[in-house]
This record gives C-alpha cells, sequence and structure tokens, in this order.
C-alpha cells in the first residue's frame, strides 16, 4: 500500500518505479480512499496502540494506492526495499528512507507473512483483478 502522504506528495510513480526495478511483479492495483470501517479493520491488530486513532485518521485522509506483488521470497524482500518502520532508522536507498516524513506518515505499508500478505490482497481486490 502506498500512503496518503506518498500519494499526496506525487510519489506515487517513483514508489512504482523503485519497485519494478527491484524485481516485482504487479499482479493489481488500485487507487482509492479507504473509509474508517475500512482502515479500523485493515489495522484492527493495532486496535490497543496508543496510535491507533491518529493511524487511521492519517490513512483516510486522502486516497491510497493499493498494489498486490509477486516475487521468490516476496514478503521479506518487500520489507527489506521499503525499510524500518521509522525513516530515522531505515537504510538509505529504501523507500521510506527518501519518501517518508515519520514514523506515522512512513510512505508505505508491506505485509509482514504470506498468510497477512493473502488476507490484505483479498481485502483491496476481486479475485478477477488479480492477473
Ligand atoms: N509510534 C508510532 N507513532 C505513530 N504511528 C505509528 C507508530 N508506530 C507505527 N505507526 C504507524 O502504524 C503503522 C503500523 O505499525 P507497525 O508497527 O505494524 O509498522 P510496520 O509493520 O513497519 O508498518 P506497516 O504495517 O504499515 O508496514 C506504521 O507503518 C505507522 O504508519
Amino acid at each position: 500500500m502506498i500512503k496518503p502522504n506518498a500519494v499526496e506528495d506525487g510519489n506515487t510513480g517513483a514508489i512504482i518505479k523503485m519497485i519494478e526495478d527491484a524485481g516485482f511483479r504487479i499482479c493489481a492495483m488500485k487507487r482509492l480512499l479507504l473509509t474508517k470501517s475500512d482502515a479500523e479493520s485493515f489495522y484492527m491488530i493495532h486496535k490497543e496502540r496508543s496510535f491507533f486513532g491518529d493511524l487511521i485518521k492519517f490513512i483516510t485522509r486522502s486516497p491510497i494506492v493499493a498494489l498486490a506483488l509477486e516475487k521468490d521470497n516476496v514478503v521479506e524482500d518487500f520489507r527489506k526495499l521499503i525499510g524500518s518502520t521509522d525513516p530515522e532508522e531505515a537504510e538509505e536507498g529504501t523507500i521510506r528512507k527518501l519518501f517518508a516524513k515519520n514514523v506515522e506518515e512512513n510512505a508505505v505499508h508491506g505485509s509482514d507473512s504470506d498468510d497477512n500478505a493473502n488476507t490484505e490482497i483479498q481485502f483491496h481486490f476481486a479475485s478477477k483483478e488479480i492477473v
């Protein structure tokens, strides 16, 4: 998911280029505005965290771009490409180092396991949209 701050800043294209250049195949893609209830369900795992309310406001304030990606070792390799949650700790050349504003507005989301990737892909896409 390319998050609102990166879409607002006009960095969607640059981020997609980095993803493709790193060898990921885009199987599905769409730009959409998440509703509050979409966002709460997507980030349900964080509902007890202190930043949950702010995270929901941020992720729903303007459109995101959702992508389904394919590659060997996709989850681990994508998390390497995006870098640490906090851009101050992210390695040089990672998407978050280049495009995140802070730990909340950190430009992109990546699934953290194959199971969660499947759940999140189904959250955003109908099966006929994945090709
Ligand atoms: N301390 C914090 N303050 C504000 N927002 C935070 C904080 N920690 C995390 N977040 C927000 O919540 C999201 C989910 O947090 P998580 O710890 O799962 O990080 P992540 O796995 O690196 O990020 P993501 O799940 O978006 O890929 C972060 O990407 C960020 O937008």
